[in-house]
């Protein structure tokens, strides 16, 4: 049996045990009227959690809940209480209270972390840097680490098998409904793994658009020490922009889920562009 089949016997499994899941809380939840359900996310699946996350959030929404992710993850506790249960949303889907994910994609330089530190502290997401956490990974001195200290160095693009597995560590460890995940995907590939592996489609991508010759002086007037914040470097990864990461701008264009956001303006005026497209998201949160 192929790996690949196997990781899709893991999804299939795990889509089953999680739609049984919301369907004993669902009718708990409807046969005790005066009980608060606490769901959680199953730890069952390291690989592929995110299905069980999205209906653990499915759970929760039919239910008050302190946290849906608060409790430990044994199955659905229904602990008595004297507070109603909230049925108002009961007719949400599992689909629709699914982890949202917002794709933050633009050159190296447009300001995407800028953007997403603003963005977290106004509304409190879960920013994900794939760039922070393969830089984060540099560090551990493994073989893979090496690897990716080198590829960065070269300004090149790390493997998904590293960068998704490190994202999905962060979003296990982050527990938040709504990520931004900052600078992925940046190739095909990335897209279709990640895609293939988690099944999680963006609710939309953020594409700040920025003429190079802005992002290069951004980029060398910044202090941070990184090994691929020098000329040859910022060269080589604007041509692996435009070549590798711009396609995929274009195919999620495609679908219309682009929001394309003019970066060459002072942060804050940037940001009255942004800000407006994350809170509309956030009426959905459950
Ligand atoms: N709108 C802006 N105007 C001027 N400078 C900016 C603006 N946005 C960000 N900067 C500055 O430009 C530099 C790069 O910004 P930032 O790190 O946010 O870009 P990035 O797109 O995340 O880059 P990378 O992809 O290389 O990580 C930083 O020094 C930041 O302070
Ligand atoms: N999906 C990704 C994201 C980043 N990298 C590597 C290659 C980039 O040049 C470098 C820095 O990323 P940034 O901080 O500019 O977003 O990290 C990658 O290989 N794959």
């Amino acid at each position: 049996m192929t790996v690949r089949t196997r990781l899709l016997q893991q999804v299939f499994r795990s889509l089953r045990q999680a739609t049984s899941r919301v369907e004993s809380v669902s009718k708990a939840a409807l046969e005790h009227p005066t009980v608060t359900l606490v769901a959680c996310a199953p730890q069952q699946s390291k690989r592929m959690p995110w299905s069980c996350l999205g209906y653990g959030f499915a759970a929760a929404s039919l239910v008050t809940v302190a946290s849906p992710l608060e409790a430990s993850c044994s199955p659905a506790v229904a602990a008595p209480q004297t507070a109603g249960v909230d049925l108002s949303n009961a007719g949400m889907t599992a689909g629709k209270a699914k982890l949202q994910v917002i794709f933050v994609l633009g050159g190296p330089g447009s300001g995407k972390g800028t953007q997403c530190a603003k963005l977290v502290q106004e509304f409190g997401l879960l920013h994900l840097s794939a760039g922070d956490l393969l830089r984060a990974h540099m560090k551990s001195g493994t073989p893979d680490g090496n690897m990716v200290a080198e590829m960065i160095k070269q300004g090149q693009i790390v493997p998904s098998r590293v960068t998704i597995s490190l994202l999905e560590e962060a979003m296990l460890k982050g527990g938040k409904q709504q990520v931004l995940i900052d600078g992925f995907p940046r190739n095909e590939e990335n897209r279709a793994a990640f895609e293939a592996q988690t099944g999680i489609e963006p609710e939309f991508v953020l594409f700040f658009n920025c003429p190079e010759a802005v992002m290069e002086k951004r980029l060398l007037g910044r202090q941070e020490g990184r090994t691929d914040d020098n000329i040859e470097t910022i060269r080589k990864r604007f041509k692996v922009f435009m070549e590798s990461s711009m396609p995929i701008i274009n195919f999620y264009d495609a679908k219309g889920r682009v929001r394309k956001i003019d970066a060459d303006r002072d942060p804050e005026d940037v940001y009255a562009d942004v800000r407006p497209l994350v809170e509309a998201l956030q009426s959905f949160a459950v």
